[in-house]
């Protein structure tokens, strides 16, 4: 579980870009984070990555009080939490193979487990024919499929994900929630920063609605359908 309990977080320059949040996000869900431009989104992100700390309040993962970290602590919550963004991130130099094996090989996975673990991961996510490419040859959809197997082959307990689809067409889209969905499904927690009204409408999912820094609507099963 991830829980915030009176989260502000204000920049430095004095903006107040999350105020008083309060969420519980049970092992299993699919959340979807959706508000206009500005609504804070990102920071609600980056806290959950510790990119970023609190202002004020509580932020529990698993029941482990994860507010302040030390350094030395920071790899536990990074093999806990696997990420996605919208610019896929994958390192030009290496094949999907490498890609995907190298985020095993940093935290010193056999091997074996590595030889074994990658092209499993690689057919999960549709990928197989691919694995001697380089991100420069795959199609958008492709790359993102990439990041997505990079990100859940250490199998982390939580997926978060940053307008995972913004760089993507509509079909290409659906196909990434599909993999998606089919990750969620095997157990793990999603959670999805994203303005694709459509996406978030048709996967009758968990939807929190973020305005001006505040949860203004939280709805099982919900539906994004405030202007911007
Ligand atoms: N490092 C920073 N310093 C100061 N203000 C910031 C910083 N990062 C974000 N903000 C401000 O905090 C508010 C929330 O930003 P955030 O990036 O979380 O929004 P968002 O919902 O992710 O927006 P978008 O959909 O455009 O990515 C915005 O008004 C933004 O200008």
């Amino acid at each position: 579980m991830i829980e915030m309990i009176d989260i502000s977080k204000e920049y430095k320059n004095g903006h107040k870009a999350l105020k008083n949040i309060n969420i519980y996000i049970e092992k299993g869900e699919f959340v979807f984070i959706v508000g206009a431009s500005g609504a804070g989104k990102s920071t609600f992100i980056k806290l959950l990555l510790k990119e970023e700390n609190p202002t004020a309040g509580k932020i529990l993962l698993d029941d482990r009080d994860i507010t302040y970290l030390r350094q030395r602590e920071i790899p536990y919550l990074r093999r806990n939490i696997g990420v996605v963004f919208q610019d896929f991130r994958l390192l030009p130099n290496k094949t999907v193979y490498e890609n995907i094996a190298f985020a095993m090989e940093i935290i010193e996975e056999h091997p074996k487990n590595i030889s074994k673990q990658v092209p499993m991961i690689l057919s999960m996510v549709g990928l197989s024919e691919r694995a001697n490419n380089y991100p420069d040859q795959l199609s958008g959809g492709e790359q993102q499929r990439v990041a997505l197997a990079r990100a859940i082959v250490n199998k982390p307990k939580f997926l978060i994900c940053d307008e995972p689809t913004g760089n993507l067409d509509p079909k290409t889209a659906q196909g990434i929630m599909d993999v998606l969905y089919k990750i969620n499904y095997s157990g793990t927690t999603i959670i999805m920063a994203t303005h694709a009204k459509e996406i978030v409408n048709e996967a009758k999912k968990r939807v929190v609605i973020l305005s001006n820094g505040e949860i203004v609507s939280d709805q099982q099963k919900g539906v994004y359908d405030h202007e911007n």
